[in-house]
């Protein structure tokens, strides 16, 4: 079978899935993006193998701790949002991967410990859309040639600041002066250095993020598109010539 094209991209054998970049700060919303993205397409109750959509999270690339390293990130004096933090090399190849329709295995990440989960992995299956966010996933130039589709979630620093804060405390185990030292010393000074300098490299900007209900129907109409041309094409490509992929796993508007 022909490699896949889509936008101008080089796809493998049988279907490309479709790499759907999503960046933004820290609490702008790009999981609650995603989420909404994934309840729009009726993804959620659907279960994990079965799923046309799945989401990815940068957050399970953030590489190992020294032991000093360590001690330095439960005082909140080590940056996490630097690209250094995290593995570029297993970003990467684990897109590859994903682009090349292969089940793959992301680490699990606990931010209670600031490291992964020993011997924990979410297996992500082959699907047909994938969703990866995190605060840099367009900074490294050989990942952000990857996706097909770009989306920058632009939310205020104030309204970030004030949801990662209680976020950070609730969720992530921090007490209010790491939480505000780790904001001013290395999130806001990162976010401005590494991370805003790469909304030029979105396709569609969300201002707002999940409060903006317009700009997710449009993204969901673009995705239910894709899905809709790749299921036409794959009917006509199996019955002339066979297929390597299984049909695509149905998906359904929600109620
Ligand atoms: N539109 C919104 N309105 C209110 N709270 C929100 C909204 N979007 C996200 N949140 C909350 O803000 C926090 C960060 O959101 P999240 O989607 O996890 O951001 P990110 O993935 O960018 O870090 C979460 O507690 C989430 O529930
Ligand atoms: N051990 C860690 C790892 C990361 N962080 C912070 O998480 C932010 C990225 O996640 P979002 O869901 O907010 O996009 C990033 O700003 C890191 O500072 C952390 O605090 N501890």
């Amino acid at each position: 079978m022909a490699a896949g094209k889509i936008n101008g991209k080089i796809g493998f054998e049988g279907k490309t899935p479709f790499l759907i970049g999503v960046a933004g700060g820290t609490a702008s919303g790009k999981s609650t993006v995603c989420k909404r993205i994934m309840e729009q397409l009726g993804q959620v109750e659907i279960n994990q193998k079965e799923r046309q959509v799945v989401t990815i999270s940068q957050d399970s690339f953030y590489r190992e701790l020294t032991e000093d390293e360590k001690v330095k990130a439960v005082k909140g004096l080590y940056n996490f949002d630097h690209p250094d933090a995290f593995n570029e090399q297993l970003m990467y190849q684990t897109l590859k991967d994903v682009l090349a329709g292969q089940q793959c295995k992301v680490p699990v990440y606990d931010y209670l410990t600031n490291s992964k989960c020993n011997d924990q992995f979410i297996t992500i299956y082959p699907a047909d859309v994938v969703l990866f966010e995190g605060i840099l996933v367009f900074y490294f130039p050989e990942i952000r040639d990857l996706f097909h589709m770009k989306l920058f979630v632009d939310t205020d620093s104030d309204t970030r600041l004030a949801r990662r804060v209680p976020r950070d405390i609730n969720e992530r185990g921090r007490d209010i002066n790491q939480v505000l030292q780790q904001y001013m010393n290395f999130v806001k000074p990162a976010f401005e250095e590494f991370c805003l300098p790469t909304k030029k490299f979105a396709d569609v900007i969300i201002p707002r993020g999940a409060d903006n209900i317009v700009a997710i129907e449009l993204i969901v109409q673009h995705i239910r598109d894709f899905l809709n041309r790749q299921r036409t094409e794959h009917v006509t490509e199996f019955s002339t010539f066979g297929t390597h992929r299984s049909p695509n796993k149905q998906f359904s508007r929600p109620h």
